[in-house]
């Protein structure tokens, strides 16, 4: 991400960003709001923005935490580039496109989103945590969720990504594949005990953070709790956030 002396930053103080899956902008800017200093960022992503659109994400960007837009790009080369150039004015600090969507669209996006010491972090979706083996299957890959995941995780990194979205299960493989620098964020994170919900490959907190996740990726153990900000304190005690 950018700092606002304009160098790029390479951790959050606090590595959770909350994903705020709702499409109204006054409930997700007070929730940002209120989750200022127990989370490191907020994520916006397909429910948010097609209701609010970019001026909603300024809004929201307004409680001064930094913004993940996640719109998982997946599309020709040349329409993903725009869509990516579109964004930059947000002053968003990761972006996303499907890792699927191959190696001239990933190019053409890296290019798109500028510098790479400036930009965004951009990011690859590697296999949805939501998806099984038997779902890949279905979709006519041969592979396993890991190989899947490792693979386009490695095809993002040829093709000067900043990083991956994997779930995690996939960190410790993608880390030896990728190395150090390439930053892994993690969705599919649940207390112990809690719901997966459509979540099919999870952990907690702490075991994808000991992992070597950069950004876990959490929604509604914070978002649906009967007190978000408990919520948020008790993941981020966990992890010593
Ligand atoms: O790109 C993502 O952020 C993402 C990728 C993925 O493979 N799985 C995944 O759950 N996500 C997002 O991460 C968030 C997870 O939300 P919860 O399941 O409510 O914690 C949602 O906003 C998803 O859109």
């Amino acid at each position: 991400m950018i700092d606002p002396t304009g160098r790029r930053t390479v951790t959050f103080a606090n590595p959770i960003f909350c994903a705020v899956d709702r499409p109204d902008v006054t409930g997700a800017a007070s929730l940002a709001r209120s989750l200022d200093g127990l989370v490191g960022g907020i994520k916006l992503g397909l429910e948010f923005v097609t209701a609010n659109g970019p001026d909603g994400v300024r809004k929201v960007a307004a409680a001064g935490l930094p913004i993940f837009l996640d719109l998982k790009f997946h599309d020709i080369p040349n329409t993903v580039a725009g869509a990516v150039r579109s964004s930059m004015d947000l002053g968003t600090a990761m972006l996303t496109l499907h890792a699927s969507g191959g190696p001239a669209m990933m190019r053409a996006a890296a290019e798109a989103a500028g510098s790479a010491e400036k930009r965004p972090w951009v990011l690859a979706v590697t296999v949805l945590t939501s998806l099984d083996g038997a779902d890949l299957e279905a979709t006519g890959v041969a592979s396993d969720p890991m190989a899947q995941a490792v693979r386009l995780a490695r095809l993002a990194a040829e093709c000067g990504l900043d990083g991956a979205v994997c779930s995690p299960r996939e960190i410790a493989a993608i880390r030896a594949a990728c190395g150090p620098g390439f930053k892994l964020v993690v969705p599919g994170i649940r207390p112990a005990g809690t719901a997966a919900g459509d979540q099919k490959r999870v952990m907690t907190a702490a075991e994808a953070l000991g992992a070597g996740a950069d950004v876990l990726v959490i929604g509604r153990p914070i978002t649906e709790a009967a007190d978000p900000r408990a919520a948020a304190a008790a993941i981020g005690a966990g992890i010593g956030a």
